[in-house]
């Protein structure tokens, strides 16, 4: 039975870069402590700095050339993991964009996902944030393969890339899970906020999971209550049934998971809604 060990690790993130560089080391040294025959690893998005509107250009770097890109590629290499670097804001000629990387236990870089969905939303007295005053969209969706030599059962599986606000989007995620990709697993760097993650994490976890017939994996920042922008925190991991297996609470924490890769076929056998969709009465 393939089974792909998954850490998330929810940082608190520092306004110095490099803090939180030593943090993602640190936890990740934690993570293969606890469980040495971790397959994947995901940091929180904006890992690098602290989530906000005024900063993204203060810390933007090219991708791959940047410090952030060489430095995940290095840890991925150094503890032989597939890494997804969470997310951070990325310099190109065209403007700044909210992307996550992705590097295979030799430290290649295999995919980059571009945030789709921008941030943007006003809820009167609790919330403003527009990530599109400063930031470009994503245009594609982002799916890959990984395998690893770690596990116990070598396995090979096809992965979903969003970040965060991308979640609240079924559409983005049907697409990956879907014909011809199948993605077994739906992974979301995420910092939803101390008002709407209540309300909706969990929910949009399980509810992607559920239509998808697949993992969901989202891995949020620590909170920390002296930011401006208060994450929710509560990096969770939900099976193919919407059942919720794995969650951390508000503070820094590594959750690890055992996925069975084989609950997704299976579900997918048992329920069959892929041969069962009725897209002549959709369209
Ligand atoms: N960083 C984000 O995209 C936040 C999304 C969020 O909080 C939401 O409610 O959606």
């Amino acid at each position: 039975m393939p089974k792909l060990n998954i850490a998330l690790l929810q940082l608190k993130t520092s306004p110095i870069k490099h803090e939180n560089f030593t943090s993602a080391r640190r936890l990740l040294t934690q993570a293969l402590t606890k469980s040495p025959n971790l397959d994947l690893v995901v940091l929180p998005e904006c890992f690098n700095s602290p989530y906000s509107i005024k900063l993204f250009r203060q810390y933007c770097e090219p991708i791959p050339s940047g410090e952030t890109t060489h430095f995940l590629s290095n840890l991925a290499k150094e503890f032989n993991v597939n890494l997804i670097g969470g997310s951070y804001p990325e310099k190109t000629p065209e403007g700044i964009y909210n992307t996550s990387t992705v590097f295979n236990q030799q430290g290649e870089l295999i995919a980059k996902h571009r945030k789709v969905h921008l941030f943007d939303v006003d809820i009167p007295g609790k919330i403003t944030f527009q990530e599109s005053k400063v930031l470009q969209p994503g245009s594609k969706s982002t799916v890959f393969d990984i395998s690893s030599q770690r596990s116990k059962t070598p396995f090979k599986t096809t992965v979903g890339l969003g970040i965060c606000y991308d979640l609240r989007f079924p559409e983005l995620a049907h697409k990956m899970a879907r014909q011809p990709h199948s993605s077994s697993l739906l992974v979301y760097p995420g910092a939803f906020n101390t008002i709407t993650g209540p309300l909706h994490w969990e929910l949009l976890a399980r509810a992607r999971a559920v239509d998808n017939q697949c993992f969901v994996a989202l891995c949020s920042p620590a909170r920390d209550p002296d930011a401006k922008y208060l994450a929710y925190g509560h990096s969770i991991i939900v099976d193919p049934v919407g059942r919720v297996i794995a969650e951390a609470g508000e503070g820094e924490e590594i959750l690890t998971c055992e996925i069975e890769l084989d609950d997704v076929n299976e579900f997918r056998k048992n329920v069959p809604l892929n041969e069962q969709r009725r897209f002549d009465v959709y369209e």
